[in-house]
Formats: C-alpha cells, sequence, structure tokens
C-alpha cells in the first residue's frame, strides 16, 4: 500500500494472462481512485471520531481501490503459495539448519502441520506449496514447475541459467494466473529454503547498493562464525551481481534461484491482474523489490504484512515505501508474518462495510459540524 496512486486507465484488457515473453508487463494499472475516495469518504461518515481507526482506514481504502469498490467486499479466497527450493550457498556454511530440512518442510507445509498451516486457518486462507528447485525429488502434486534440483553457488557461479530464469519467470506468472482464475482475491508469496536469506540479501543489497555488512542478518539463528561466513558469501556474490543491477533477469540468473525468480513473477502478475497481495518476510519482499524493476507500479498492489528480524528486509521495505502492519519480531518465512496480518485486512473490510454511519445510528456529529 503507496501513497503515490497517479491515475492511469482502468482498462480491463491489462488484465491478461502471461505473454509468451515473461520478462515483458503491460503497464501496471493503479488501483481504482475512485472507490479509494469512496471510502476514505465513507470512512469519514462512520461513528467514530475522524480518523480514529488510524491506519486500519488507509488499509480499507486501498483495499476499495483493489477492488475498484466502495465499501470493499470480504475476501472469499485469501491464498498462500509457498515457494520452495534449495541453494547451492548453503553448503557454505551460511544457515543454522541443513539443506535436507527444505524437503522435510515441504512435506510437512503440504500435510497442513507447519507454522504457516496454523495461522492460515485462523486468517480463513489456504496455503499451496511449489516445488522449485527443493534438492529432492518431492510430491508429484508439488513439483510441476520445478525447474532443476538445488540453484548454484552464487558466491561464485550463477543461481540458475538464463533459461531457467525464464522458466521460474514464467512459473510464477502461471501459478497466479491460475490462482485467479480460480477465485484467489487476496495473495501471498511465502518461501522455504535453507540458506534462502543469502540470495535475497544478495538481491535487495545490490539493489539499493547497501554494504553486505550493513544488510547480513542472522536468518534461522546463526552463530558468529557463520556471520562472518554468510557475510563473505553475500559480498562474493555481490561482485557477480553488481555489474548486471540494471537487468533484473539478469541479477536472478547471477544472485537469486529459482524461488526467488518464481516469485518475482507472481508477484508482478498478481500486480497485473489487480490482485492485491500481502508481502511476507525478507525473501517474498527481495522478489518483490525486483518484481518492481520488471514491472514498475507493481508495488501499489502490495501491503507489507509485518517486518521480519532481518535487516534487509527493512532495506527493502524502506525503497518500495511500504510501511509494515505488524512488528512482531518473526523471522520463519513461509509466509507467516503476511498471514497473521490478513485479520487486520479482514477487519478493514469490515469496519467500512459493517460499521453504520452518525446519521444511520442516531448520534451526534463532531461539535461544530452541521
Ligand atoms: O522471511 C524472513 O524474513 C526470514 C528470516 C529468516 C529466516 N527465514 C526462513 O528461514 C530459511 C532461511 O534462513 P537461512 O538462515 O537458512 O538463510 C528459509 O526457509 C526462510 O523461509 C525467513
Ligand atoms: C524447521 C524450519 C522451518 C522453516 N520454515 C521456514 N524456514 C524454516 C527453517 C527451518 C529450520
Amino acid at each position: 500500500m503507496t501513497d503515490d496512486s497517479a491515475a492511469l486507465g482502468n482498462d480491463p484488457a491489462l488484465s491478461e494472462p502471461t505473454p509468451a515473453d515473461p520478462t515483458r508487463f503491460d503497464p501496471i494499472p493503479p488501483p481504482d481512485r475512485e472507490a479509494r475516495d469512496a471510502a476514505r469518504e465513507r470512512g469519514r461518515r462512520l461513528v467514530k471520531p475522524a480518523g480514529s481507526l488510524g491506519r486500519l482506514e488507509l488499509l480499507g481504502e486501498w483495499i476499495a481501490g483493489c477492488q475498484g469498490a466502495c465499501p470493499p467486499r470480504a475476501f472469499e479466497r485469501a491464498r498462500v503459495v509457498v515457494f520452495a527450493g534449495d541453494h547451492g550457498i548453503a553448503r557454505a556454511g551460511v544457515s543454522a539448519y541443513p539443506s535436507e530440512v527444505t524437503a522435510q518442510m515441504v512435506a510437512t507445509l503440504t500435510s497442513g502441520v507447519g507454522a504457516v498451516n496454523a495461522l492460515a486457518r485462523v486468517a480463513d486462507a489456504s496455503v499451496r506449496v511449489v516445488d522449485m528447485a527443493v534438492d529432492a525429488d518431492t510430491d508429484p502434486s508439488v513439483s510441476e514447475h520445478k525447474v532443476r534440483r538445488g540453484s548454484g553457488s552464487i558466491d561464485r557461479e550463477d543461481a540458475l541459467t538464463h533459461d531457467e530464469t525464464l522458466a521460474a519467470l514464467a512459473a510464477g506468472r502461471a501459478i497466479a494466473d491460475a490462482e485467479i482464475d480460480a477465485g484467489a482475491d487476496l495473495l501471498v508469496a511465502g518461501d522455504m529454503g535453507i540458506g534462502d536469506t543469502t540470495p535475497a540479501t544478495v538481491l535487495v543489497a545490490t539493489l539499493t547498493d547497501t554494504e553486505p555488512v550493513a544488510a547480513v542478518g542472522r536468518g534461522t539463528g546463526i552463530d558468529d562464525n557463520a556471520w562472518m561466513r554468510k557475510t563473505s558469501a553475500i559480498r562474493d556474490a555481490m561482485r557477480r551481481t553488481r555489474p548486471v543491477v540494471r537487468d533484473a533477469v539478469a541479477l536472478l540468473r547471477t544472485g537469486g534461484g529459482a524461488d526467488l525468480a518464481a516469485m518475482t513473477g507472481f508477484l508482478a502478475q498478481a500486480a497485473q491482474r489487480r490482485t492485491p497481495v500481502v508481502l511476507d518476510g525478507l525473501v517474498s519482499t527481495a522478489a518483490a523489490l525486483v518484481a518492481e524493476e520488471l514491472a514498475y507500479g507493481a508495488r501499489a498492489w502490495w501491503v507489507a504484512g509485518h517486518r521480519s528480524t532481518e535487516p534487509s528486509h527493512t532495506i527493502a521495505l524502506a525503497r518500495l515505501g511500504l510501511e509494515p502492519l505488524l512488528e512482531l519480531d518473526m523471522r520463519l518465512g513461509e509466509g507467516t508474518g503476511a498471514v497473521a496480518a490478513i485479520p487486520l485486512l479482514r477487519g478493514a473490510v469490515a469496519t467500512l462495510s459493517e460499521v453504520a454511519t452518525f446519521e444511520e445510528a442516531g448520534v451526534s456529529t463532531r461539535t461544530g459540524e452541521d
């Protein structure tokens, strides 16, 4: 949810499915200004002191703009897609956990017993897991879009080939299309991948020209020795990513991974299809930063669910101009921070649609007003 909302047209033809070239986007339409203004006006008439619901009011206005409707409708199908992948850089000792956890967690999340599954049930959202590059054989129900087993070790080689990068971007876009066509009206991109905070930090630090030491974080909870290895890995990877900073596809190829590329396509395509997204932590926000490079204006369709403890998450949010809804010191990924915020979005819709106006309730308005 950003403040700028330059008025472009509202042409439904812009909501086309993914074209043959996965890097090409039509101009991203902004959310509907009229519906947003109508929501602001309606908010003023509701039976409460003006502005007293604080940022919940802005959230409701943003949702009204995304839906092009005032009052906004209750979300009917909130959907979390968890993008899973392994990263060669994990072999450099940059995580507190071994790579095999990725495949094990894919099975856990698919069985519905992970943290994101529990939070999603509370938020009335459903969860889908997709294996983009897990370094193991996973269930065919999740591996339809798999690009490879493990992305390259970005300190010394590309994460992906050019064709794999395009395939992952296209997969993310196709997944967004399929979810929206199936009725999804609110999307979350979650992540699961041991080592993935290293490439995510590389993408953010490269795009924001940040020094590795200012961007590096503790990920799954690394000790000081692993922190030094991770900082060196980020530094080495950035030697390879800096020269391609202006080329989003080359950036994903050199410093990203198949999961990050798919999330990038997913987030940009959601905006192309006028579907609001709740961003999660560092990894989804790093992909969002790249998606904004590919599809300028996409950020107007995203709200930040929370602020993770990762320093580069704060850096990425600042660059996108997004203020997170929650600050709970979460650092799990999977989409958990985004899903934790969904009840706030539901509350913003409910207040705009269910609260009576002063007139309806027969309550006196502010002193000095007619
Ligand atoms: O989203 C975040 O901000 C976040 C912060 C720290 C860790 N994670 C999760 O932990 C894993 C990556 O941590 P690491 O230390 O292995 O790079 C990966 O599965 C992420 O989903 C996620
Ligand atoms: C157990 C576990 C679960 C996770 N979920 C997201 N990242 C994770 C990392 C670990 C280690």
